[in-house]
């Protein structure tokens, strides 16, 4: 980080990071169920109507709107499923047809009754209430969706709700964009795997177990590329071959003291900085550049900083590079539970838990960016502009919680 200690503006800084990335283009097919949680391709058109036959809603009788009220002979059953001759259209004067949900309905009639609402109901005979609305509880062909209309879009991500989409088309294989290839690495001597002995003079590794496990909910994949040694030489050695990821993401090693050689050393390999040093706590030594065709994002080494900073920062990039449409932070709206104070001159981003309507800060706003169970007690985070000093009990604020769905625009997420 430049000796002269100065910080880039917070929305600057969100926005040089996103001009950092354009989408992939690569894309591949994969089955049905493995597409959840891609990003679609290109736009889903419908092939087939929704619903692809008139059908009844209900378990009923199906008859001409003007029969209402009559007693009427029920000219057969028709079960979903059935077709042809089974749902063609021969209803004499005085009759109507016993449907079950689902069925095709014949062409001659145009209302269907649940069973229930109607009386004296025998094996050959029924008689009908006279209340009932022309053409309830029939679904009419394609009134859902109608052949070539968009279902969805290129960009989306792929839930459940699209798989039922994709699903009624007998949509089989989807076009997703490929997977951007990550590495997570971390930095630091006093390092020990989780699976290590470690003494009362080091500490474990958790940073690359949090970043890749965040990735894996918010629907990527990444390799853990182990830790980079704290010396130059070494360290520049490491990330020379790190060059054929997308995507590299460390943290640790990015500040001011003496073993912090992390940006030397990607500097050493071509690196292009957009910035390192950001007008935010936490995360203020955070760093984000290009080395080649490889998007670099150095985040602080306290485990609380390196969380805030993938949520607020890198999550929406990596979004972006994978070819989502949608990458700006979504707020919502809360109520704030217990006052607190900020510090003036730079954006705070403050952890909290946002539930039931309201937004509760996490231990009064006074716990360390070196803290990891702060995180584990919080589900949103609360940014504040610069000017702020306070948030009072009772003021509406807008939080970005941690599983917050993302927008195609940008709004203003501060309080
Ligand atoms: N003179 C200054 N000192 C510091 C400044 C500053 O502006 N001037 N900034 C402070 C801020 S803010 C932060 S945040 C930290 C970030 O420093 P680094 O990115 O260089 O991180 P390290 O020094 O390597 O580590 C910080 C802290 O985190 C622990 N750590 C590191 N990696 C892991 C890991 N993988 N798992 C668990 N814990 C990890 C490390 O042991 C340190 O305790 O710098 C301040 N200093
Ligand atoms: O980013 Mo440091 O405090 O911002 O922990």
């Amino acid at each position: 980080m430049s000796n002269k200690l100065t910080y880039l503006d917070f929305n600057e800084a969100v926005n040089k990071s996103l001009e950092l990335v354009t989408s992939t283009t690569l894309t591949q097919m994969v089955p049905l169920l493995e597409s959840l949680g891609k990003v679609v391709a290109q736009d889903i058109i419908c092939q087939k109507n929704l619903p692809s036959f008139n059908n009844s809603a209900m378990d009923g009788f199906a008859f001409k709107y003007e029969d209402a009220g009559k007693t009427l002979n029920i000219k057969r059953v028709i079960y979903a499923g059935d077709k042809d001759e089974k749902v063609q259209a021969d209803l004499k004067e005085g009759e109507c047809y016993k449907i079950m949900t689902g069925a095709q309905v014949p062409s001659d009639v145009d209302t269907i009754v649940p069973i229930e609402n109607c009386k004296d109901v025998t094996k050959d005979l029924v008689t009908l209430p006279t209340q009932i609305k022309k053409g309830s509880n029939l679904r009419l062909k394609g009134e859902e969706q109608t052949k070539g209309n968009i279902l969805f879009k290129k960009g989306e991500v792929i839930d459940s709700s699209h798989i039922t989409l994709l699903a009624s088309q007998g949509i089989v294989m989807v076009e997703v964009f490929k997977d951007i290839s990550i590495a997570v690495l971390s930095t630091g001597d006093e390092l020990k795997e989780p699976w290590q002995t470690s003494s009362e003079d080091e500490i474990y590794n958790c940073n690359s177990y949090a970043l890749i496990s965040l990735l894996k909910e918010k629907g990527f994949t990444a390799t853990y590329s182990g830790v980079i040694p704290d010396n130059l030489q070494s360290s520049k050695e490491f990330i020379s071959n790190l060059k054929s990821y997308d995507v590299v993401i460390t943290t640790g090693g990015i500040s001011m003291g003496d073993a912090d050689f992390v940006a030397q050393a990607f500097l050493e390999n071509g690196l292009q900085t957009a910035f390192h040093g950001v007008n935010v706590k936490p995360g203020r030594p955070i760093m984000m550049g290009k080395m080649g065709k490889t998007t670099v994002m150095s985040l602080p080494g306290n485990p609380l900083t390196a969380m805030v900073n993938m949520h607020l920062f890198a999550i929406p990039v990596l979004k972006k590079l994978q070819g989502c449409q949608n990458f700006y932070h979504d707020i919502i709206k809360a109520t704030n539970k217990k006052e607190f104070k900020t510090k003036q001159g730079r954006v705070n981003v403050v952890l909290g838990l946002c539930e039931n309507g309201g937004f509760k800060v996490t231990r009064d706003n006074k716990y360390g960016s070196g803290m990891i169970t702060a995180l584990y007690e919080s589900n949103a985070l609360l940014v504040t502009n610069k000017q702020t000093d306070c948030i009072k009990c009772n003021q509406e604020v807008g939080v970005i919680k941690f599983n917050n769905k993302l927008l195609n625009k940008q709004i203003d997420i501060f309080n």
